[in-house]
């Protein structure tokens, strides 16, 4: 196995991390990213993880594409959530640069669950756990528990922030990875974010990241949630500003 990872460790193209500015990039790190790209396209037909498989655009699009937010946020040793974690981005990205963290990665599909669990085993990684549970019925169950909760292009704005708030410490952040259509969703999400007691603390434009215009968005949770949060998912869905 050790040999094989070292046949394939071909990626070379390091400095496109340096526009990361809170990270440590070292020979452990670049191997545990070597062999979490390999498993991901290893098993990628399997559990229908990603399009993207070619090594330069995986490292550009999914890895710093999930570490850009920290240039604005630093991570040390908060309890987060990734919602809708997929093949591991930004949660399992973020466990290998900052293995202090401790994190919790929702994702209800069983199938990336099952990989999740996997690319766990595979790369060694402590500290950190799978839910299978949908993120709305995960939040009430866990009230309160995490300093940060995060999430990459999982839903509109307005359906994230419902789902996922009751699971947010008070006067902890809740991080949105979006692209160029946030302040579109910020505008359609209308006084949703004050009912939550969510407020807009930082916005991080970005725009010539591998993905285009990237904007990353920072609510800061200013007091408890009202309890009648999340309505229905089939309510939230119908009264979302993405059919504005
Ligand atoms: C488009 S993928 C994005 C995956 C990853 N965050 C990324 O950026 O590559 C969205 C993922 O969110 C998961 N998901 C969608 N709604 C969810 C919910 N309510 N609770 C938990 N996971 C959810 C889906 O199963 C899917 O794997």
């Amino acid at each position: 196995m050790e040999q094989k990872n070292q046949q394939n460790n071909t990626f070379d193209n390091w400095s496109i991390f340096d526009e990361c500015k809170n990270i440590n990039l070292t020979d452990d790190i670049k191997k545990q990213l070597n062999d979490y790209y390999n498993l991901v396209v290893e098993e990628n037909n399997k559990y229908n993880l990603t399009r993207i498989t070619d090594e330069n655009d995986f490292y550009e699009k999914h890895i710093v594409d999930s570490l850009l937010f920290t240039n604005v946020y630093p991570i040390y040793d908060q309890k987060m959530a990734d919602i809708g974690s997929g093949a591991g981005f930004p949660g399992i990205v973020l466990k290998i640069f900052f293995p202090e963290t401790k994190i919790t990665l929702i994702e209800s599909n069983n199938k990336k669950a099952n990989f999740l669990n996997l690319a766990i085993s595979r790369l060694g990684l402590k500290d950190i756990e799978v839910s299978s549970e949908r993120a709305e019925v995960f939040s009430v169950e866990h009230k309160e528990e995490f300093d940060v909760v995060i999430s990459r292009a999982v839903a509109y704005l307005d359906i994230i922030l419902e789902i996922g708030v009751q699971m947010l410490k008070v006067d902890g952040v809740y991080i949105l990875l979006k692209g160029p259509r946030a302040q579109e969703e910020m505008n359609n999400s209308g006084n949703l974010p004050t009912k939550l007691n969510l407020s807009l603390k930082d916005t991080q434009i970005l725009s010539d990241t591998g993905f285009g215009t990237r904007v990353n968005l920072f609510y800061q949770k200013n007091g408890h949630t009202d309890a009648k949060y999340p309505r229905k998912y089939a309510t939230i869905k119908k009264e979302s500003g993405i059919n504005k």
